[in-house]
């Protein structure tokens, strides 16, 4: 790497794999000139301007008065880490080993509905850009491409792509089995069972656009010739008000696949899952989508791996949109963290190059700070490392 700096040219020997790169549309001298939270805010401005405002808001909205919503990245912001010295490496290994799959870089894509209304390409662009980054993009339920044919373009760029599945445990056992075997023959290396909606978050956004339906043309394909249902037409996705952990357990003894929990936030509900034989868990509030009343994710994310206490790895997701939100969610004891809307906004703003650059960007900018936090390998960011920060340091947020 090396940088005009007041006149002299400065070089660090060994920069490590981010200067190899180049092939997702950010250069290295792109990467001097911004930030991965300019990058992600500038898609977001570019999707919004070619998004319908009822799909925009779609994504971008949150369930009540959107308190969780402006919540998890603002508590991202009241934390700060301090680095470690004289601790340098050459290079760094940015790479995380997860039952179900092995990362590049610590950053995957949590499950969000409906891709094609962000780009005609939908979850296959997704897929594609994600494998090529190297890391795990986890496939709703409530795709608008088959999962069989997400898997496919995802293997399309690497055959050892992992893509996991989500889902919701539906109210008929049978559709959830059937759903179970569609992920498994298409090659899914994981099942991810989403348990924060026992009924669907309330969205000011959507009642107000009217925005309902998918448009004609899209549809959840997953949910097409289930058990219940005419051939070749589609079931609703239903969510379960009385989803119980006897339904995990269903599940668990269902399929021989890696089986993660998302959408934990209190440390009890992560040893039951740790008990009901869980192989992670997803600490997440949906990214502010379901209860209005809860914890920011990064505020929720210690205790919980405390009481995980190492059994099986712990992944946050909600309001991560710098290198440096991924950093401290590893130091707090974060395996890896999910993006949600930045892909979204990525995918809207140029399709598969778009979900590129936010991969990349993320993946060097945390490989830029761990070198600036002395660490080898991501086990270096340790949660002595977190501290407290005054409120409206943030250039970029105020
Ligand atoms: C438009 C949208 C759709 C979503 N759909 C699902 C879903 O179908 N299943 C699920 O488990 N989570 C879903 N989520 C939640 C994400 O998996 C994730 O928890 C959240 O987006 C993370 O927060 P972030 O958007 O701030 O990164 C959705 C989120 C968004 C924004
Ligand atoms: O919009 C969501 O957050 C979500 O989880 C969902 C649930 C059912 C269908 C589509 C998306």
């Amino acid at each position: 790497m090396s940088a005009g700096l007041a006149g002299h040219r400065v070089t660090t020997a060994g920069a490590g794999p981010a200067d190899r790169r180049g092939t997702t549309g950010t250069g290295p001298a792109d990467r001097h000139r911004t930030t991965a939270g300019a990058v992600l805010a500038e898609l977001r401005e570019r999707a919004r301007a070619v998004l319908d405002p009822a799909h925009y808001d779609y994504f971008a909205g949150g369930v009540g008065d959107e308190v969780v919503l402006g919540g998890n990245e603002a508590a991202f912001r009241r934390l700060a880490l301090l680095p470690r010295v004289l601790r340098g490496a050459p290079t760094r290994d940015l790479s995380v080993d997860l039952p179900g799959g092995r990362l590049a870089a610590p950053v995957l894509v949590a499950p969000t509905a409906f891709h094609r209304l962000a780009h005609p390409e939908g979850e296959s662009a997704t897929a594609r850009a994600v494998a090529a980054a190297r890391t795990v993009l986890v496939s709703g339920v409530a795709s608008t491409v088959a999962i069989a044919d997400v898997v496919a373009a995802a293997r399309s760029v690497d055959p050892d792509a992992a893509v996991w599945f989500q889902l919701y445990p539906q109210p008929d056992d049978e559709v959830t089995a059937c759903l179970v075997r569609r992920a498994e023959r298409a090659g899914c290396t994981a099942l991810v069972v989403t348990a924060d909606s026992p009924v669907l978050g309330r969205h000011r956004r959507d009642a107000e656009h009217g925005f309902h339906d998918l448009p004609a043309g899209l549809a959840a394909e997953n949910m097409r010739d289930l058990p219940g249902a005419a051939p070749g037409a589609l079931r609703d996705i239903a969510m379960s008000p009385a989803v119980s952990w006897a339904h995990l357990d269903r599940l668990r003894a269902s399929t021989s696949l890696p089986l993660w929990l998302k959408g934990v936030l209190h440390p009890r509900d992560a040893v039951l899952a740790v008990e009901h034989g869980v192989s992670g868990v997803v600490v997440s509030n949906h990214g502010g989508r379901q209860c209005d009343v809860v914890p920011a994710a990064v505020e929720a994310l210690p205790a919980v791996v405390d009481a995980v206490a190492g059994r099986v790895p712990v992944v946050l997701d909600g309001g991560v949109r710098c290198g440096g939100d991924v950093a401290v969610a590893l130091a707090l004891g974060a395996a890896a963290v999910g993006v949600g809307r930045p892909v979204l906004w990525g995918l809207a703003a140029a399709g598969e190059a778009g979900v590129a650059r936010v991969l990349d960007v993320l993946r060097d900018e945390v490989d830029h700070l761990l070198a600036l936090c002395g660490g080898r390998d991501l086990a270096d960011l340790t949660r002595d490392q977190v501290v407290a920060r005054s409120a409206g340091v943030c250039a970029r947020c105020g």
